[in-house]
């Protein structure tokens, strides 16, 4: 079954858009876990217990899982969060050349969908777009201060480079498997892509830690009702300064921004 279809129904069965960012910084995990074998493991069990019926996928970000016990951690994670039914997002931002980039796409036997940088153009992309089953987020217009830099340089038809990569996205999406990544910070370029692929779902980062517009992030990320709107650090590390409750306290904020995103939904 498409990606999208499985979005679909899980969106449907938690009433919920949030994609429960799992970036399990090790400077900020609580204490008592730090003696545990694998403690971003037990860090993201515990999370995902709190957080599954509010979750629409669970988003685990490579960058914090890229050495040998991480690897295992991640390998755990995943398992786990298909066994609460969970759909995983890999946000590894992947793409290379061909050989390389084939090696790569071998992830999508572990993972539902993965985040890619078009950067290097439609081959580097293609082992990914081939998967019919696997949802791919192609970087659009990220939520950082520097994703200006380029994404926003004006081509010679007056178009940003972001709106060209939309352009370029849709047509990449001969598998009905592509959706695009546009921050929340941007609500502007949000309504602009938009308008360019009406028919894509996005993956909108930004809402929480970084302040992004969670209105906007609903009025334009969604296409049909399907999309995902995540929080990580806002999510996952709402317990800080709880010990050895900090779950609850990550549950308590993955419902808080269920419900405020709902407010929005049609
Ligand atoms: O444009 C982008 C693309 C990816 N991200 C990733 O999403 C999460 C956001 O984490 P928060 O703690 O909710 O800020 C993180 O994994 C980023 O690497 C993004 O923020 N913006």
């Amino acid at each position: 079954m498409n990606f999208f279809d499985r979005l679909h129904d899980r969106i449907r069965t938690v009433d919920s858009v949030v994609s429960v960012g799992l970036d399990p910084d090790r400077s900020r995990l609580p204490d008592h876990l730090t003696d545990h074998d694998l403690p971003r493991w037990a860090f993201n069990r515990r999370i995902i217990d709190a957080t599954h019926e509010h979750a629409a996928v669970f988003k685990p970000n490579a960058a914090f899982y890229e050495d040998p016990d991480g690897w295992r951690a991640l390998e755990e994670t995943i398992a786990y969060a298909h066994g609460k039914d969970v759909p995983v997002l890999l946000d590894a931002k992947r793409a290379d050349i061909g050989n390389t980039t084939r090696q790569y796409a071998k992830v999508l036997e572990t993972v539902d969908a993965i985040t890619v940088n078009p950067y290097m153009g439609r081959d580097s992309l293609q082992p990914f777009l081939s998967d019919e089953e696997a949802g791919v987020f192609v970087l659009c217009r990220t939520s950082n201060p520097g994703g200006a830099d380029l994404q926003d340089l004006e081509l010679e038809t007056g178009e940003p480079v972001y709106e060209r990569v939309a352009a370029l996205a849709d047509l990449w999406n001969e598998n009905d498997n592509v959706g695009l990544v546009v921050g929340a910070t941007t609500p502007e370029e949000l309504e602009d892509v938009r308008d360019i692929v009406p028919d894509l779902p996005f993956l909108v980062p930004g809402v929480g830690a970084q302040g992004g517009d969670a209105e906007a992030a609903i009025e334009h990320g969604l296409a049909d009702g399907v999309g995902l709107i995540n929080s990580s650090r806002g999510i996952i590390f709402a317990g800080e300064d709880h010990g050895e409750e900090f779950a609850k306290a990550s549950g308590q904020a993955a419902k808080r921004l269920k419900k405020r995103l709902n407010r929005y939904r049609d």
